[in-house]
């Protein structure tokens, strides 16, 4: 009988893939086929352990713990007020714990030798004068940080601001000053990026092309997170995912293993309803019915297929209707 495939929720409460061994090659599997195993023996080069964040009676976050790796853009998501910003200010030591750890590159970010050589960070928009060009702005942190004068000039190029260096960054528009805060991350080309909501004040264009540094970081062999209250924005970037609910993790799994699980939904036509609701149903299935349509959730179409076989049910229709990854992220992020 094809296995139900699903997020599964530990004695914590928290929702992880599980993983299982392929019956027929021994080998293990997640929900969305093999496990990459670049993934298991890369170390994290972030890791947050046990991070908590009180300001008096706020909880602002509750027990973090999470991982991001190299080579893969790893999304930290939850509503306006769960904990991001401030979990982020964790690991790269602007906020104390109020107990746990965080770790870049295996170490707290007060012991690295050389901060902005290993960790990029855009946190937020005001970090430059306003009286001061972008330019200007780009030298002088370049100065601090051991950057060359011609690492500013590509950085310019490739944000694409070199025609606005001239002008005062108090006139910059949002995204403009995005793309500085973005430059200004990569002046020593460090392997680590952590980017707070970072396509906001981006138009289209300059959310395509954040993406594509951020791609193009991680196939680097960097690591990237970023934080976000919307998953629909990051669904064609990012590789995995971590969800944060009032302050705790309730998720940490590989963004396809939520469309597998969660997300699929099938939409069934056939002579035998009945007894059709009756095998999907026994086989772990989720059944409900729209007009003579079963809709079904935790089973793949080839589990369908085979049961509907197996049955000698014969099938009108099986499609598998797209999923909703806004929808899907809402109702984790309500869980609790
Ligand atoms: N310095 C502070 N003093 C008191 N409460 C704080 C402080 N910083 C954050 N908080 C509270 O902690 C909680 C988490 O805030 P945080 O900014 O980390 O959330 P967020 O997920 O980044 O939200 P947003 O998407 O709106 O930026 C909120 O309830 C917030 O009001």
């Amino acid at each position: 009988m094809p296995r139900l495939r699903e997020i599964v929720m530990d004695s914590g409460g928290l929702l992880r893939v599980e993983e299982r061994l392929d019956r027929r090659t021994g080998q293990a599997v997640a929900a969305n086929g093999p496990i990459d195993p670049s993934r298991r023996s890369s170390p994290a080069m972030i890791q947050a352990i046990g991070l908590t964040k009180s300001y008096g009676h706020v909880h602002a976050v509750n027990g973090v713990s999470f991982e991001a790796r190299p080579g893969r853009v790893t999304g930290f998501l939850g509503l306006n007020g769960s904990g991001k910003t401030t979990t982020l200010r964790m690991l790269l030591g602007l906020t104390r714990p109020t107990s746990g750890e965080a770790r870049i590159n295996h170490r707290r970010f007060r012991d690295l030798k050389h901060p902005s050589k290993e960790v990029g960070a855009v946190l937020e928009q005001g970090i430059s004068h306003p009286g001061q060009s972008g330019r200007a702005h780009l030298v002088s942190q370049a100065l601090i940080v051991g950057a060359s004068r011609s690492r500013v000039d590509a950085l310019l190029d490739e944000v694409d601001l070199a025609q606005a260096a001239g002008q005062r960054t108090g006139q910059y528009s949002l995204g403009m000053r995005q793309r500085l805060a973005v430059a200004t991350a990569l002046l020593c080309d460090p392997p680590v990026l952590v980017l707070d909501e970072p396509a906001n004040g981006l138009d289209p264009e300059g959310v395509a092309w954040i993406r594509a540094l951020l791609r193009n970081h991680a196939n680097r062999g960097g690591t990237v997170l970023l934080s976000s209250h919307l998953l629909a924005e990051l669904a064609h970037l990012i590789d995995d995912v971590v969800i944060i609910v009032k302050g705790r993790v309730t998720c940490e799994a590989p963004l396809a293993s939520l469309y597998d699980n969660v997300a699929s939904r099938l939409r069934i036509r056939s002579r035998d309803q009945r007894r059709l609701w009756q095998v999907l149903e026994s086989a772990g299935g989720r059944v409900t019915r729209n007009g003579d349509v079963l809709e079904v959730v935790g089973l793949t179409s080839e589990d369908v297929g085979e049961i509907a076989f197996q049955a000698r049910v014969p099938l009108h229709e099986l499609t598998v209707d797209p999923p909703d990854l806004e929808q899907i992220f809402l109702t984790m992020a309500a869980a609790r």
